[in-house]
């Protein structure tokens, strides 16, 4: 992907690390001019990412990246474009709190790094680029791919973790986003742990019922006599983490598919996403992304 300015300025290593700073390195931070076109190959990676999976909006953006905290590794070739360098593509990593369904269906509550967004350009995948990324990335972590959580991934990164990781089997969700069984071995019990029972009545409710953006916390809470007595630790779960952090992407496909049997679990824009009720509250993705067929 080139641009009519200098790459290689603005990201002096082969693969550059970006938080809510949005700066390469103290160079970059202290150049508005170079932080400008910072922004604008991270804007533009974010729209070929969504178009390469067909999403109506962008999930990565500058903007977004300095107001969540996610984080991206961007990959350049500097030796194209007669010397200025030209991005390879980049992958969006980021916590989230997540309620998951174990292999015996049991909710559990974790806050895995999940995998955003993952973009390679189009001329250039199937080179081992996304591999490249990916590995730095794991390595950058100290973290094994089938401990993250994927965001509802694409047929064509399902096919990469399959390839690469050996990551098949994976647990299906009511959210959208993909874990493997790798995901709850043995993993400590403060990183996971079992949710409340849930009412009878807990019901999934659509992604088109849930309020966009924050989500109340006094709305959760019902009144005496019906007010539940709760642990410290489990009131201190629920509201230290905004519900915008919490496990649904709002236009990605549910994945209750199994990969082995169908590499790909849907990326399409039917927003399925669900909320899980009954002791727990509402949920909502911190992605900002479109919900065609919803209003
Ligand atoms: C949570 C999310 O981010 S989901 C979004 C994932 N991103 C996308 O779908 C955007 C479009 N795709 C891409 O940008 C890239 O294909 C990536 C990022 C998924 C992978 O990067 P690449 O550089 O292509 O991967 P790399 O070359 O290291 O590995 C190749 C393997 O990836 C998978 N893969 C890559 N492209 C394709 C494709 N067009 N069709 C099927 N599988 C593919 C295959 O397993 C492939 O191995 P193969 O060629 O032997 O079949």
């Amino acid at each position: 992907m080139e641009f009519p300015f200098d790459i290689n300025q603005i990201f002096t290593e082969r693969v550059s690390f970006l938080d809510q700073n949005l700066a390469a390195d103290r160079w970059t931070a202290r150049r508005p001019d170079l932080q400008a076109n910072l922004a604008t190959v991270i804007d533009e990676l974010g729209r070929a990412s969504a178009k390469a999976q067909q999403l109506t909006a962008a999930v990565t953006s500058a903007s977004k990246l300095q107001s969540q905290r996610h984080q991206l590794y961007l990959l350049k070739d500097g030796e194209s474009s007669g010397g200025r360098g030209a991005v390879v593509g980049f992958l969006k990593v980021g916590h989230k709190k997540l309620f998951l369904l174990d292999r015996h269906g049991v909710h559990v509550e974790a806050e895995p790094l999940c995998v955003l967004d993952f973009y390679i350009a189009e001329n250039l995948q199937r080179h081992g680029y996304g591999l490249e990324l990916f590995d730095f990335m794991l390595q950058h972590k100290n973290v094994e791919p089938g401990r993250m959580a994927y965001d509802r991934p694409s047929p064509k990164l399902l096919s990469f973790l399959e390839k690469h990781y050996s990551l098949t089997q994976n647990v299906p969700q009511v959210n959208n986003f993909v874990v493997f069984e790798d995901f709850f071995f043995n993993r400590a019990a403060v990183q996971l742990r079992k949710t409340p029972p849930k009412k009878p009545d807990g019901e999934i409710k659509p992604y088109s019922l849930m309020e966009r953006g924050a989500v109340r916390q006094e709305q959760r809470t019902p009144p005496w006599p019906f007010a539940p007595h709760q642990s410290p630790q489990r009131s201190g779960s629920s509201q230290c983490s905004p519900p915008l952090s919490v496990g649904l992407s709002p236009t990605r496909a549910p994945h209750r598919v199994s990969v082995s049997s169908s590499p790909g679990g849907t990326r399409n824009q039917s927003r399925q996403s669900a909320l899980i009720e009954g002791g727990r509250e509402r949920r909502s993705s911190s992605l900002s992304r479109p919900q065609p067929g919803f209003p």
